[in-house]
């Protein structure tokens, strides 16, 4: 058998469904997607509040819709933007992939090695229940870890390449924390998109 680059590989998680697509954009698509999403995006830098102290959240974000829905994670609020013509793209590109649709698009941009997203899960109410989540990465390679909330000898980790997909449904977000860790490294940006459904 023939194991062609687009090939997902399902990991092996137990409570979970976890799909990885190395090469889901060829090179030069990823290339070009990262140099248009870096300028067109709205990237923000909010500030966050963890146990009383506020400080910088270690990336930038942006939401972007196609409705007027806010959506709010660790006491931060955000408004949509319209999609714009690349996001309209890669979503109309993953929807086709996954047979399902998405209403929201949250985008981070690492701007290096200490740039980070902590230990957490997505598992807010207006995502419903056992959420898909589909999370695209451009740019600097970056490694992605999980671990089982109730049995913490379970782990995962992965690196996620410039072009790839990784997707996340069934009981991942109720039983799995994952965290994108800072690296010492010397590495440039990183984009990633992650496509929700916000009811
Ligand atoms: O940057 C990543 O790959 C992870 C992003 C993430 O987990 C999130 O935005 O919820
Ligand atoms: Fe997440």
């Amino acid at each position: 058998m023939t194991l062609f680059k687009s090939d997902p590989i399902v990991l092996n998680m137990k409570d979970a469904e976890v799909i990885y697509y190395p090469s889901f954009f060829a090179r030069s698509e990823a290339n070009a997607y990262f140099n248009v999403l870096l300028e067109t995006i709205a990237w923000q830098l909010d500030d966050i509040t963890i146990f009383g102290k506020t400080v910088p959240q270690p990336r930038l974000t942006a939401l972007y819709a196609n409705n007027s829905k806010s959506y709010s994670y660790s006491g931060i609020h955000m408004q949509p933007h319209p999609f714009t013509k690349s996001l309209e793209a890669i979503k109309a590109k993953v929807e086709l992939e996954l047979q399902h649709r998405f209403t929201t698009y949250l985008c981070n941009l690492y701007r290096d090695g200490q740039d980070s997203n902590g230990w957490h899960t997505d598992n807010e109410k207006a995502l419903g229940q056992r959420p898909l989540i589909a999370s695209i990465s451009f740019g600097a390679e970056r490694i992605f870890h999980f671990k089982h909330k109730e049995d913490s000898n379970l782990k995962q980790k992965l690196i996620l390449n410039h072009g790839s997909l990784l997707i996340m449904k069934g009981g991942t977000q109720d039983y799995w924390l994952h965290q994108l860790p800072k690296t010492k490294k010397k590495i440039g940006k990183r984009i990633n998109l992650t496509f929700r459904t916000v009811y």
